[in-house]
């Protein structure tokens, strides 16, 4: 059995991907020794095995044991331990969630049902870091992956609706205490019915631009509202997560030379863990909206084509209906005005799953079977 060492498993990433080790019981198949940058020596979490105690996620000693680390931890954490950890001769596998590491020569963004050809060769050319992809991009290419693989992507732009989970747990909390504070101030209004629809606007304006709304996390309100900026300033003018989506898309394709133009703006607004985006596509050539469905389709076992019709799409094409669930929809397929070759979609993921967690447990599965 291969020794693999979890850090950052009890945090908001690393406790989907506990869920989903236990659901898929990966448990059973690795030797796991659990590591912790704050809690040394308190129990290991329950997975039904023999009980130990958690490892010093800092310990180089203690990770060289391990055959692969998987981490969700942080960018922080990779820095500081990942090249220590190498230069002390460890050559194990390496699988992480945080993105310090993507755009590195020597690893592998994973993303399975996109790339496993990638993968495969990665495996055979001695690859050992593999990286999960952002969130927006791996959902990106779980919806469109037909499309891509074909070759018919002459371009894309995703103007994206991003959850407040992409932030953070405080984030989460932030945006729900917002929308209690909200709800707090027209409280006597919401109960009249009488009440005037403008005096509760105006009411739930002020309460929005007051200087005590929670706002401590996300800097500006979401509730009521959104954000327009995701991440730091480039020089481009892009948000750095803006700028992810055509270098992480292209490296997860495998595109070194020739790379397929993937850019448009990202945006926070007030779901918890869904991300959705809105894609406009021009394809290399003019194929029907059928047979663009039927590829996309036939892509992978999530991708989950929806017709483009108003009951279905306000049903099956949104957060609510996505959130906790590893089901891919794409939608709102049409061609656009701009000419026949145009095409619109709109796709929701769960960033949490697919954006996250998901791809990096099935790589661990890879270097089992391997
Ligand atoms: N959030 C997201 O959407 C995505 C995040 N990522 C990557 O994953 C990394 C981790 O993100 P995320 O899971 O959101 O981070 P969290 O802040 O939820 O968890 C990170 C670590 O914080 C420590 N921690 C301290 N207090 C608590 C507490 N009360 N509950 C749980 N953990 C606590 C834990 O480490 P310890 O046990 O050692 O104390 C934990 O592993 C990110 O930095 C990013 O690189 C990647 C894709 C998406
Ligand atoms: N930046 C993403 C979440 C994330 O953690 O991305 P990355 O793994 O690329 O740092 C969001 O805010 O929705």
């Amino acid at each position: 059995m291969k020794k693999v060492g979890l850090v950052g498993w009890r945090g908001m990433v690393g406790s989907v991907l506990m869920q989903r080790m236990s659901e898929e019981k990966d448990f059973d198949l690795i030797e796991s020794t659990f590591f912790t940058t704050s809690q040394v020596g308190l129990p290991s979490p329950d997975i039904g095995k023999t009980s130990t105690t958690l490892q010093d996620a800092f310990s180089i000693e203690a990770l060289a044991e391990m055959d692969v680390i998987l981490t969700c931890q942080g960018g922080d954490y990779t820095k500081e331990v990942y090249p220590k950890l190498r230069e002390s001769g460890w050559d194990g596998y390496w699988i992480d969630a945080a993105s310090s590491l993507r755009m590195a020569e020597d690893s592998i963004i994973v993303l399975d049902p996109v790339n496993s050809d990638v993968i495969q060769q990665g495996l055979k050319d001695g690859v050992k870091t593999y990286v999960g992809g952002n969130c927006t991009v791996s959902l990106m290419l779980m919806a469109l992956g037909g499309l891509f693989e074909k070759g018919l992507v002459e371009w894309a732009t995703p103007h994206t609706y991003q959850a407040a989970s992409g932030a953070g747990a405080r984030n989460m909390r932030e945006l729900i205490s917002q929308m209690g504070v909200i709800k707090d101030s027209v409280a006597a209004e919401l109960a009249d019915p009488a009440s005037a629809i403008l005096d509760i606007d105006r009411k739930v304006a002020d309460t929005i631009r007051s200087d005590d709304f929670p706002t401590e996390q996300f800097g500006a309100p979401l509730a009521g509202s959104l954000i327009p900026w995701i991440d730091v300033p480039l020089p481009s003018g892009q948000s750095k997560e803006e700028w992810k989506a055509q270098v992480e898309a292209n490296k997860i394709l495998g595109r070194s030379d020739n790379q397929i133009p993937v850019d448009g703006i990202c945006v926070r607004i007030g779901a918890m863990r869904c991300h959705s985006q809105a894609i406009t596509l021009k394809l290399t050539k003019d194929i029907p909206v059928a047979e663009i469905e039927a590829i996309l389709a036939s892509h992978n076992d999530w991708v989950k084509v929806i017709p483009n019709e108003r009951a279905i799409s306000s049903q099956e094409l949104t957060p609510a209906k996505v959130t906790g669930t590893l089901s891919v929809p794409v939608g709102r397929i049409r061609k656009l005005t701009m000419g026949p070759e145009y095409i619109s979609a709109f796709t929701v993921g769960d960033q949490l799953l697919w954006g996250a967690a998901e791809p990096l447990r099935r790589m661990l599965r890879i270097l089992l079977a391997a």
